[in-house]
């Protein structure tokens, strides 16, 4: 936490975030938030619910549309490639669910069983939830304050039957909201492996990228690294590519040398992705040899590394 304020009411205190003198602090808003609050009984509950996950990851960016939802998707479709690997997918973008539309899962109902909410099944290793399958339809709007958004939060990750799963992936909204603050919370005692951050190569994108990788820190959050998308564009006659958002500063390699953060890799554009959003397909089978489908699998095959390479190292920890 940085400096409080003079007249701080304190981050346990039901003034926490509200008072007067919180006005203008860098932590109002996570103070606001509860997280500094007595513990919810929801994050023991979730701890225990989440000992039959292995991994969790979170994909996060700065500002919307650079990419975050298809990432988080094809990241997914990715892992589950091998049919061994149980991978879960929650899209915790409340106010705006792509998730669906994405995967193919448009007009799907979530099921309630014995034991929780069932996922929405892609593949029988793939699984995925989002709150797009708890509307009547695809055009309804969802405008809710902090606290529902948080408590739809809580039931995703207490109340899902998520069963025994290799990578949960978390699809966030852009920036960082109450729901980045509710996920971070209610996972704080299961572990969280880290967060992959999406950004685009212009300097508008990578000042909202900065406040991201300082929001990571503040909640020590640790950041698996960064994914350059839209990152040129080569043209599929000549094979000249162009650059369509600038690297003014240097785009996101040079944020990264900067701040000491993996660069995972760079995604150029490919007008093949959309496509295949829209149709709610993997664009890794309708595009194989693409060169951005070769960027995604190198990522991919990096944040497998970091994940297991953390696991042996976690093991290593507890270890006599
Ligand atoms: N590398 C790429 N090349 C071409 N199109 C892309 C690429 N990556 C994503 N897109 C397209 O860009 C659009 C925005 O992507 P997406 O919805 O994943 O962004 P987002 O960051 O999740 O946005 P938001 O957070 O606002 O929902 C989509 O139409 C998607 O198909």
């Amino acid at each position: 936490m940085e400096e409080a304020p003079h007249g701080c009411p304190g981050a346990d205190s039901a003034q926490a975030g509200r008072g007067a003198s919180c006005q203008g602090c860098p932590n109002q808003r996570l103070c606001a938030s509860g997280a500094g609050a007595a513990p919810d009984p929801a994050v023991e509950e979730i701890r225990e619910k989440m000992k039959t996950v292995r991994h969790k990851l979170l994909v996060l960016s700065g500002k919307g549309g650079v990419g975050k939802s298809t990432f988080s998707a094809h990241l997914a479709h990715g892992l589950a490639e091998d049919g061994d690997t149980q991978v879960a997918l929650l899209d915790i973008d409340i106010c705006g669910p792509s998730i669906p539309k994405i995967m193919g899962l448009e007009g799907e109902q979530v099921h309630q069983s014995g034991s929780g909410w069932s996922p929405v099944y892609v593949d029988d290793n793939l699984g995925v939830m989002s709150v797009g399958f708890l509307l009547s339809s695809p055009d309804d709007a969802v405008i809710w304050r902090g606290p529902k958004k948080n408590g739809m939060i809580k039931q995703f990750l207490r109340d899902v039957d998520w069963g025994d799963v290799d990578y949960l992936i978390v699809d966030t909204p852009p920036g960082t909201s109450d729901e980045h603050l509710s996920v971070v919370q209610y996972l704080a005692a299961a572990h969280i492996d880290g967060a992959v951050i999406l950004t685009t190569p212009q300097e508008v994108a990578l000042q909202d990228v900065r406040k991201e990788i300082s929001f990571c820190h503040k909640v020590k959050l640790p950041i698996i690294g960064v994914v350059e998308n839209m990152s040129g564009f080569i043209c599929p006659k000549c094979k000249k590519e162009s650059q369509i958002f600038p690297p003014t500063t240097g785009g996101a390699e040079a944020m990264c040398q900067d701040l000491r953060i993996p660069l995972l890799g760079k995604v150029p554009l490919d007008p093949h992705i959309g496509k295949s959003c829209d149709k709610g397909q993997s664009f890794f089978v309708e595009a194989p040899d693409s060169p951005a489908t070769a960027a995604y699998r190198s990522i991919i095959q990096r944040i497998r590394d970091f994940c297991n390479s953390h696991q042996s190292h976690a093991e290593t920890l507890i270890s006599p």
